[in-house]
Order: C-alpha cells, then structure tokens, then sequence
C-alpha cells in the first residue's frame, strides 16, 4: 500500500483553515496532525490542501442535435484532474422510448475511460409506466438524482403533468429533481420569429431565450417541486429573474438549490455581438450568456448563499460542429466547455477580488456538492476516512488560458486569454497523484463509479413537514341530508 504524506500546507475545508500535513494510504485520508513522516513526501509549502473539486453538470460524449460531445470521459476527465477537479457527475440521457437502465448502460459503456471518479444523474426525457418503474431501479444502483429538461421542445422536453408525475414518483424514492429551467414553447416561439425575421445568426440564440424564460420555468418548477413534496435542484442558473424565485423560495423554507456556471458568472452577451460567426457560435449554449446586472445577481447569491454550487455544464463542440447552425442559429449545437478552468477562474474572479472567501470556494466547488448529492463527506471533505480526493492549490501559481495548452479535445477555449492566478500544484485522485507541478500523469480507467444515498436528512425533514401539514377531512358529527 502506497503512502503520501502531504507536508507543511494550510487545510482548507468548508467551514475551517489551520495547519497541518495529511497522511493518504490506499486511496484514504488515514491522518491529519503534525509533523507527520513515512512516505512519499509532496511538498505544500505555501499552498492551501483543499478537498478536490466535484463538478455536478457535464456532458461527456453526449448525443445532441445530430452529434457527440467531443469531450469523452478520457479526455473530459483529464481536463477536469488539469484544473484541479477530481469527480464529475454526468448526464444519463435516455432517447425519448429508451428505457433508463439502457440508457444506464450506454453510459456505463463510456465511463471506463475515465482518469477520476464519476456518477451520473438520470435524465427523465419522456414519461410512462416503464419510466415510472425503472426509476426505483436506478435509484437502488446509487443515481439518486434525476434531471428534467422544460425546454429542447420536441426532444428532450417534458411537460407539466409528466414533471408533477416525476416528481412526486421521486419524493417517495427519496430522490432529488433537477430542472433545466427554460419556457421550451415560448422559445420555440420566438425562434421561429427571429428566423422569420431574419434573425439566423448566434446572436438570434440569445434574443430567443431572455431572462424571463428561466425566471418563468423556475418559478413553475419550485412550485410543482413544492406541491410533490420533493427537493429541487435548478441547474445553469444565469440571470437574476431566476435566482430571484429561488432566493425567495428559499426564505419561505422550501428545499431549492441554485447552480451558477462559472460562464455565466464571468462571460456575458457581448460575446455574441462579436463580429466573427465562430467567436459567437463556439458560446451559444442554454442558458445563454447575460448582462453584467445578471453577473452581479449570482455572484451575491454565492456570497449570501441563495446559489449553492458553482458548476460547467462541460458540453463542449469544435467549431466545424458549430458550423452545423450556419445560416440557421436553431441548429448550433448548444454547449460550451470549462472543466479545465472552473477552479481558476473561480478563485482568480471570486477569490481573489473578494467576492467570495476561501471556504466559500471550498463550498462551492466541492463540499456543497457533496452533500446535496448524498456523497459527504466520502467525497467533498479534508478527513479521517474521506478519499483522497485532493488538490494542493498554489495560490501563486498563474497562467493564461489557451486553447493550444488546454487537455479538452476541442479547438477553442471560451475563457481565451483569460488571465489566472490559483492553481493545482499537485491533484490526487483516491491517493493518486494525476497533477504533478503542471505535468498531467493521467491514468485511463482509474476513475471508479461513486453510488449515491438517496432520502437524505433534506428528504427526510420535506417528507415529515409535507405529511404533517398535508390536507385532512374535518370529522364532523353528522353529515346534513342533501338538499335536493
Ligand atoms: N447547456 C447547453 O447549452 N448544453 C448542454 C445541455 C444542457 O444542459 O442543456
Ligand atoms: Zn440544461
Ligand atoms: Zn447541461
């Protein structure tokens, strides 16, 4: 069994920040203290022992819009280790017909390539008795959480009543429903308008999806959420018109979790102004990118902690499968990449000017994630049993993103040129170093499948509140005879 002490860094967790070395026996945290000694050393010195990123929303070799992601779970997870993120959970995403566990087994098929530790959540794309059966299935295989798309009209979209059947299917599984909140009609709508008009360029992308959209399907899915009795998750949360239902939803007491894309939070629409069809095409994706007004919204939600996780959504398309909407923005494969640069981007433009603490970032990259996800503190966590899922975070260290350098397999970077300080001086993965001083030393296939708990302390408190404020018949003494 292989032993790395982690010498003479500062622990950075959630909730504390203190000095001490960090002992890793098989793929375990097996001791914290001082001075420790007796294996192979990793020197920390001025650097922060953080618990390793989890991103909660990627899509790797995903079919959309008439292809593949070009990031599989070899290449994608590679990235994810470069920057400092050691598991991600995917999307399992059945064709409308397709069953869930077929589709489970699609994507367990793809996922033995990967260099980290994985999970997935189960997309609902379609609804029936065979849905509604599998569901308890892949919930007893450890895929606690389940995804429901309100736009993609036509393909992955479900409607009202098979949300509120879901949904309520999930709240007696104990599970999780996430939403992609978007008003799938309406923005069908307004596409077929813009194009009618004229519109045909990315930019039409973004004037067909505005803010009110996600303000409208999040303020829909918080209330079917509420009337099932389940917790929600509202994935890509990008403008204030939807941070503002869940923040409100919160304070009312209800179990919503929003998630930031570090995109949203550091990108905005000018993008898509740009002269260049590439420069805009390679940003459309769902949400898309908002004003500076929108930017503030979800930085101030991290900080007071109304947004909960900050993510990627990593779905990411060369520019020859952009070029698949020329003259037609509708069919631009919607995705944009990030796994590599979430963790520096997030401390270089949080950090770093302040808007969130060190431990925020912990949160919000890894811990917050963990929990809600029914994976703590196996996952998200600096302690005694924990795996070793580490990054030793070199707040000195800087670069400039470049595509040329970068691990994902496509031929752009969103965050081009982008300036960064903070990052990885080393990353383990369950004990193994996979990020030596800047030197990737990937290792295909490491990466091993992480089963969730469903009905977390979060359901459990829902479920007793919903039942004992549930509606009950009055007992009365007598009925009166009927009037007629
Ligand atoms: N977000 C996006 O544009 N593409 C990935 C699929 C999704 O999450 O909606
Ligand atoms: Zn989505
Ligand atoms: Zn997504």
């Amino acid at each position: 069994m292989t032993t790395t002490i982690i010498k003479n860094g500062t622990i950075v967790t959630h909730d504390l920040t203190y000095r001490a070395d960090v002992r890793v026996d098989g793929g375990k945290i097996t001791e914290i203290g001082a001075n420790l000694s007796g294996g192979t050393e990793l020197d920390a010195t001025g650097c922060y022992v953080m618990p390793g990123g989890i991103d909660p929303h990627t899509h790797l070799e995903m079919p959309f819009m008439g292809t593949y992601s070009a990031d599989d779970f070899e290449s994608g997870t590679r990235a994810a280790l470069a920057g400092g993120t050691t598991m991600v959970i995917d999307f399992a995403l059945p064709s409308p017909g397709q069953g869930l566990l077929d589709a489970l087994q699609m994507w367990s098929n793809k996922s033995t390539r990967a260099h980290c530790d994985y999970s997935y959540h189960m997309a609902i794309t379609w609804w029936s008795q065979q849905v509604f059966d599998e569901m308890k299935e892949v919930t007893d295989r450890g895929i606690t959480s389940f995804k429901h798309f309100l736009a993609y009209k036509g393909a992955l979209m479900v409607n009202d009543d098979e949300l509120f059947a879901s949904f309520r299917r999930l709240r007696d599984l104990g599970g999780l429903a996430m939403v992609h909140a978007e008003n799938g009609d309406v923005v069908a709508e307004l596409s077929a308008k813009l194009l009618a008009d004229g519109n045909s360029g990315p930019e039409g992308h973004a004037y067909s999806r505005p803010p009110q959209v996600e303000g409208e399907a999040t303020n829909r899915a918080i209330m079917i959420a509420d009337m099932a009795g389940v917790p929600l998750y509202v994935v890509h949360t990008s403008c204030e018109d939807s941070h503002e239902a869940i923040r409100r939803a919160r304070q009312q007491g209800k179990r919503v979790y929003g998630e930031p894309l570090i995109q949203h939070l550091t990108l905005d629409e000018s993008e898509y102004f740009n002269a260049d069809w590439d420069h805009a095409a390679r940003r459309v994706m769902s949400p898309p990118f908002r004003n500076k007004m929108h930017q503030d919204s979800l930085w101030a939600g991290l900080s007071a902690g109304s947004l909960s996780v900050v993510a990627t959504d990593h779905c990411a398309f060369t520019t020859d499968q952009k070029r698949f909407g020329a003259g037609d923005f509708t069919k631009i494969p919607n995705g944009t990449g990030g796994l590599e640069d979430r963790m520096p981007m997030l401390w270089t433009y949080g950090v770093m000017t302040g808007r969130i603490t060190m431990n925020e970032f912990v949160a919000v990259t890894s811990t917050n994630v963990a929990k809600i996800f029914g994976m703590y503190p196996r996952k998200g966590a600096i302690s005694v049993g924990s795996d070793a899922d580490i990054v030793v975070w070199d707040p000195a260290k800087s670069k400039t993103i470049s595509a040329k350098h970068q691990q994902s397999a496509i031929d752009y970077n969103v965050f081009e040129g982008k300036a960064v300080t903070g990052l990885p001086r080393y990353t383990l993965t369950r004990g193994r170093v996979a990020v030596n001083d800047g030197a990737i030393i990937g290792a295909e296939g490491h990466g091993e499948f992480v089963p969730r708990a469903a009905n977390g302390p979060v359901n459990t408190a829902l479920s007793a509140w919903k039942d004992l404020t549930a509606p009950r018949p009055i007992q009365r003494s007598g009925i009166p005879a009927s009037g007629v």
